[in-house]
Order: structure tokens, then sequence, then C-alpha cells
């Protein structure tokens, strides 16, 4: 069976052969269409790494990266993007920051102008979905971080993205905003479906999110060990501390102990 993404056998280095880091080598990740899934490891392993190679922002050096059938040889059209900082344009408002992406990425950018209105719901509707109904109008720096955050996933969604990339998008906050946002981040899965690949540094918020999860090796980074989630959905927050929940939890880190020791 074809996966909606396929990365095969990569080896990316950053620099020239001899004085060069190898960031990753031999790295082997497949994700079916509509699946979340997400990456743990130990620190500097190359999770971030691996995301750029699969969005075409950085070329590999050996390997293969395919999605949606397509070899990637340069940056992904049908890619939605968040990161830890949330990375708004402070002279724009949230409206107009969650609608950059359609001034970008073709077809939207060939029809916004004609359809904006319709566009425009679509970015309200995000908005409501993420709680930030009555923001349109504010700029980022009249929102929390954590709404930021939300306004940031709704920018990473509003061009309909078939694989959704989310590198530590929850990192910088508080643990009640972060938790209450892995709710959001279900809600946003569960209603658009996109293919979703979270890094992330937190077991829990990795298992309470993700179908799968994939754990790397210290640098450079490869796949040591992937756990399917089977837990019903939605998740809560009170899930996260049933025996079930916390038996997968400790299994990952066992498996992160491991990969540091043998670095
Ligand atoms: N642009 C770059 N040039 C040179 N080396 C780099 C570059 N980006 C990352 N590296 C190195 O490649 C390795 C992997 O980095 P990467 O950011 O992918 O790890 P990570 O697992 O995401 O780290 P963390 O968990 O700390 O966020 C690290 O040793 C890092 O220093």
């Amino acid at each position: 069976m074809s996966h909606f993404v396929e990365l095969d056998n990569i080896t990316l280095r950053y620099g020239g052969e001899d004085t060069g880091t190898v960031a990753l080598e031999g790295a082997t990740l497949r994700v079916a269409r509509g699946e979340f899934v997400a990456v743990v490891g130990p620190s500097g392993c190359g999770k971030s790494t691996l995301m750029k190679a699969l969005s075409g922002l950085w070329p590999v050096n050996a390997g293969t990266v395919i999605v949606a059938g397509r070899e990637v040889a340069r940056p992904l059209e049908i890619v939605g993007m968040a990161f830890q900082n949330a990375t708004l344009l402070p002279w724009r408002t949230t409206l107009d920051n969650v609608m950059l992406p359609l001034e970008i990425v073709q077809p939207h950018r060939g029809r916004l102008r004609r359809h904006r209105a319709e566009y425009e719901a679509r970015a309200r509707d995000l908005l409501k979905l993420v709680g930030l109904a009555g923001f349109e109008q504010k700029f980022p720096w009249q929102l929390s971080g954590g709404m930021q955050q939300r306004a940031s996933l709704c920018r990473a969604l509003i061009h309909e993205p078939e694989l959704l990339i989310l590198d530590e998008p929850f990192g910088a906050l508080d643990m009640f905003t972060r938790e209450e946002l892995w709710g959001v981040m279900q809600d946003l899965w569960m209603t658009k479906r996109p293919t979703v690949i979270l890094v992330t540094h937190d077991l829990r918020e990795a298992v309470y999110l993700a179908d799968r999860v994939h754990v790397m090796s210290a640098r450079p980074g490869r796949m040591v060990h992937a756990r399917t989630v089977d837990l019903a959905r939605p998740r809560t927050l009170e899930g996260t501390y049933t025996a079930s929940f916390t038996a997968i939890t400790q299994e990952l880190r066992e498996h992160i102990s491991h990969a540091r020791a043998a670095a």
C-alpha cells in the first residue's frame, strides 16, 4: 500500500561531507492519509530536521521523500505549518494573519480577490472553532500567547492543507494553556481530518493527540520504535491519568532513555 507520506531511508547532513553535521541517517517514516502521528526523541536528535526534509525546505543527501505520490524536490504547497512561536505579523489583525497563506498559495491566491467574502467566512469559522470569535480585528500584541498560538493553528489550516506539520506548537505555553490547546487541536483534526505530523517533547501531548507515536534515536536520528495509541476519541485530560494512558507514556519514556543512553 502506498502511504500519503513516505520518508524512506533518509540521510541529511548540514554542511560539507567531512566537517558537516549528520542530522539524520536511515530515517524511515510512513504515514497514511488522515492519520495523526507524533515524533518524539532526545533533544537534538533531528526531529525538526525530519520536518524540513518532509516539507521540502531542506534537500536530503540520500533516500526519498514522497508526499501524496510525488517526490518532494522543493517546498511543498499542500502543507500547513505551525511552530513553537506563533510568528504572527504584528501589523496585521488576527483575521488578516489567518488569511495570509491565501495570498501566497495557489489556487487561492488567484481566487482571493473575487471570493474574498467566502474566504473570510472560512477564516471566521476557524477562529470560532478555536474560541477566538470576537477577536478577529485585534492585533497579535493584544492577544495572550495561547490566543496567538490558536490563531497560528488557524493560519496553518486556512488553505485546507492535506498535510499539517506541527513543530512544538505548544512548547512555549504554560501547562494549562497547552492542555487546553490539545483539546482545540483534537477538535480541529476530528473536524477537518488533515494528515498531521507533530514534533513534541511532551509524551502526554503525543499520546493524547496521536494515533501513533514514533521514537527517534539520538543524532544522527532514525526511527527506533513506533507505538500505536488505540485509546478512544475524543480523548480527555482526565484520560491522561488512567493506567492505560500512563502505561503508554511510560513505555515511550523507556525507549527515549535507551536512545539517550546509546548516544
Ligand atoms: N541549519 C543548521 N546547520 C547546521 N546544523 C544544524 C542546523 N539545524 C540543525 N542543526 C543540527 O542538527 C542536529 C539536529 O537538529 P534538529 O533541530 O533537527 O533537532 P531536534 O530533535 O529538533 O532538536 P530539539 O529537540 O532540541 O528541538 C542538531 O545537532 C543541530 O545542532
